[in-house]
């Protein structure tokens, strides 16, 4: 039995977990608790993608131990020896991290991600790989926990131990935040009018809070977050990723989300936004409107010949600047009526788009004038898998501490 007994309180945080007690760096259990079995695995089911955080033990001995080694060595292997899984599986090898101390085992925690769409032939595969035979559960997160529940358990018997995505956002930013080198970071410098000038500096975020998580997914959720279990979802929009991709792919014939930020990438938002200077030919000086200041999105576009001259890369720009735009201007009145001034900007939406992030970083501060901080963090989409893996060890340790 362990010395610190495993107790979760009425809103399901276990009292010994990470930041609730800020001793223990074993995040998840003492060394003696009960270790749950082989393998740990932690899936955010979202609207457009599917993460999935898979724990290598370094002591493959324990792995083998197990009944139903062979199907544990094959996804073992599957899994560590690939970097692309089908046609559209892709581990992140850039975000791995080693010598990590969970649920009182050291291992590697692999990051893989793939289309939601695709669910159908991730369980075909699951299928293939003898999972069920395990006769684990996965602990899932996200919508998608939900919607392909019965899915799970009715073709590979699989039971989907569902927790809420928001928890497991707030759980997994702290977990990394605190484990990988140089998790959190700023763009200095930011400025519209030169994009590359610039650059990424690290920000330590040990005493974080209060502050503003804006999870850019296919919609956006923003949380006012003031302790390690203290938080609250104070604002959403439906024009998120989602949004961007859904109307790249219908102006300019693009198919991928990375299409659409090359295409961006090379565009003139200009030719298809009417700016403050089209409308006062300069600056609207009385309320400090700049004549670069976008004063419509897309408000060139009901006139043909602008419309003739905007090319495919110029409607990407514009269609990023415009959501992007939006997502920052929402996000510094929630910060304003919340009264906090860092926002930390998570979410796929994020992944190799840094045109977003210094536009978010460069607004922010702008329109507040330097009150407000836009925060990145390295791990962009996958902080509600990881805080679904510890859940999970949570949960299994608990169960064992009850039998
Ligand atoms: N490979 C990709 N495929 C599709 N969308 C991507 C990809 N990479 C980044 N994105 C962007 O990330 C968004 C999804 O972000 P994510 O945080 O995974 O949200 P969700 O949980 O809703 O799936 C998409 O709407 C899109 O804008
Ligand atoms: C419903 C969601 C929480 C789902 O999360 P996601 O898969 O987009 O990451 C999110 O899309 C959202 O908060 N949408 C905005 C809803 C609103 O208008 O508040």
């Amino acid at each position: 039995m362990s010395d610190k007994p495993l107790v979760i309180d009425v809103n399901g945080h276990d009292s010994n977990d990470f930041l609730g007690n800020g001793m223990d760096n074993d995040l998840l259990s003492p060394r003696d608790a009960p270790k749950p079995s082989m393998p740990w695995f932690g899936m955010d089911i979202g609207g457009t993608l599917t993460k999935l955080i898979y724990f290598e033990p370094s002591d493959m001995m324990e792995l083998e131990q197990q009944g139903e080694k062979e199907t544990l060595k094959t996804i073992h292997r599957y899994l560590v020896g690939n970097i692309a899984y089908g046609n559209t599986g892709i581990r992140d090898t850039h975000l791995e991290m080693s010598n990590q101390q969970i649920g009182g085992k050291k291992g590697t925690l692999h990051f893989i991600r793939f289309p939601t769409s695709e669910m159908n032939a991730f369980i075909n595969l699951a299928k293939s790989k003898n999972f069920s035979t395990l006769a684990c559960a996965i602990c899932a997160t996200g919508g998608g926990a939900y919607k392909f529940e019965m899915e799970f358990k009715q073709r590979i018997n699989l039971t989907l131990h569902k927790f809420d995505e928001l928890d497991c956002l707030i759980k997994g930013i702290h977990y990394i935040d605190r484990n990988f080198p140089l998790e959190c970071y700023y763009w200095k410098d930011a400025d519209s009018d030169k994009p590359n000038s610039s650059n990424k500096v690290p920000f330590d975020f040990h005493n974080p809070y209060p502050y503003l998580v804006v999870n850019i997914g296919s919609g956006v959720s923003i949380l006012a977050v003031r302790g390690p279990f203290d938080y609250k979802r104070v604002w959403g929009s439906s024009l998120g990723g989602g949004t961007f991709l859904g109307l790249c792919c219908l102006l300019t014939g693009c198919t991928t989300f990375e299409e659409a930020i090359a295409l961006a990438a090379e565009g003139d938002s200009h030719k298809v936004d009417k700016l403050v200077k089209d409308i006062y030919g300069g600056d609207y000086s009385r309320f400090n409107l700049k004549g670069a200041t976008v004063a419509s999105s897309f408000g060139q576009m009901n006139i043909e010949e602008k419309r003739d001259q905007a090319s495919k890369s110029d409607l990407a720009r514009s269609t990023l600047v415009t959501i992007t735009n939006n997502i920052g201007s929402i996000a510094r009145m929630v910060a304003t009526t919340e009264k906090i001034d860092k926002v930390v900007f998570v979410g796929n939406f994020l992944r190799v788009n840094t045109i977003s992030m210094k536009l978010l970083a460069y607004a922010m501060e702008y329109w507040s004038d330097g009150a407000l901080k836009a925060l990145f963090l390295e791990h962009e989409g996958y902080f509600g898998a990881m805080g679904c893996i510890m859940e999970y060890v949570s949960m299994s340790q608990n169960f064992s501490n009850i039998n």
